[in-house]
């Protein structure tokens, strides 16, 4: 039995002492007990917010259902449980395959994303920005249908292998060139990853929502869809009324001024400095230049 284990074996600190643990070896349980919670925490900030959190909760009820189950000793319920346990997660393995393989890949990014050059890529999400709004603007006076998908920490590839491959610098005229009615790359969703325009035509999960208003069709299902499934922050541009909308994390804000959506930008912007300020002797020496400016 590890020192784990043994932890959550005892029945009164009393034992703690009995079990004569060095200083070394309860510091290794505690960091042990500490990387477990971490993990935990991640796994349920990834998939908070999703339809996997509902399978989550589930897991969990029925894990607490056959501890008691076990402590009552209902031999037969917790055999039909212990069953159910079993087979459930080779099912869910299979059912919630593209989850998990996004879940990891999510990891490997958040390990990636530990590396310098925070400011360099700050500086950058500026001019994105910039191209977002310029593009959306556009396309608003104009009435020219858009739907623009920005990745977060959640990978967006298997919507990326939906559409037509791009990899392409973030521009505004570039958006506003695939977004023109009647050209081969307009219809669909527009996907970044990164500093990429990473596909076009992209096909995306509509929203299952019955609440969301009848005026709005498939683009606007679309982009709340991807948004319930991931942490993605989607822009809209509505053909109809020329009208800007945001979805992000389930919420749909909709019709939007110039300002609002400005605002909403750079909060997100700002958002995202906040988590990344002051990581580098490069950040600050670029803070101190002023090409970060802090609002
Ligand atoms: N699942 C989807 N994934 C990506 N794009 C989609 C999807 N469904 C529809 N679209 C896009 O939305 C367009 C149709 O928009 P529709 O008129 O139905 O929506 P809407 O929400 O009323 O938007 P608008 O106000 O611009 O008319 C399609 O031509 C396509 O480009």
């Amino acid at each position: 039995m590890n020192d784990f284990n043994q932890i959550f074996n005892i029945q009164s600190w009393r034992e703690i002492i009995q079990l004569n643990l060095t200083p070394w070896r309860l510091f290794i349980a505690i960091v042990d007990i500490c990387l477990i919670t971490f993990l935990i925490y991640k796994a349920l900030r990834s998939v908070q917010g999703t339809k996997m959190m509902t399978l989550v909760r589930g897991v969990i009820l029925f894990i607490m259902l056959k501890f008691v189950s076990g402590w009552l000793g209902l031999g037969t319920f917790e055999w039909l449980l212990n069953q159910v346990i079993t087979y459930g997660v080779i099912s869910g393995v299979i059912i919630f395959q593209p989850e998990i393989r996004r879940g990891l890949e999510t990891l490997g990014r958040t390990t990636k994303s530990l590396n310098f050059g925070i400011a360099e890529r700050n500086v950058k999400r500026t001019s994105y920005i910039k191209a977002y709004e310029k593009a959306c603007n556009y396309m608003s006076e104009r009435k020219i249908g858009a739907l623009i998908v920005i990745e977060q920490s959640q990978t967006l590839e298997e919507f990326v292998s939906t559409g037509i491959k791009l990899d392409a610098d973030i521009t505004a005229e570039l958006l506003i060139n695939i977004f023109i009615p009647n050209t081969p790359l307009h219809d669909g969703a527009v996907i970044i990853q990164g500093d990429k325009i990473a596909a076009t035509s992209a096909y995306l999960p509509l929203t299952e929502d019955g609440k969301i208003s009848k005026e709005f069709g498939t683009r606007h299902r679309a982009a709340i869809g991807i948004s319930e499934v991931s942490d993605a922050i989607t822009l809209i541009v509505s053909e109809e009324t020329g009208g800007i909308s945001i979805t992000e994390n389930g919420n749909f804000y909709s019709d939007m001024s110039k300002s609002e959506f400005h605002d909403f930008m750079i909060k997100h912007l700002e958002d995202n400095r906040k988590s990344s300020k002051n990581h580098t002797l490069l950040d600050k020496l670029l803070a101190k230049r002023g090409d970060i400016s802090e609002k």
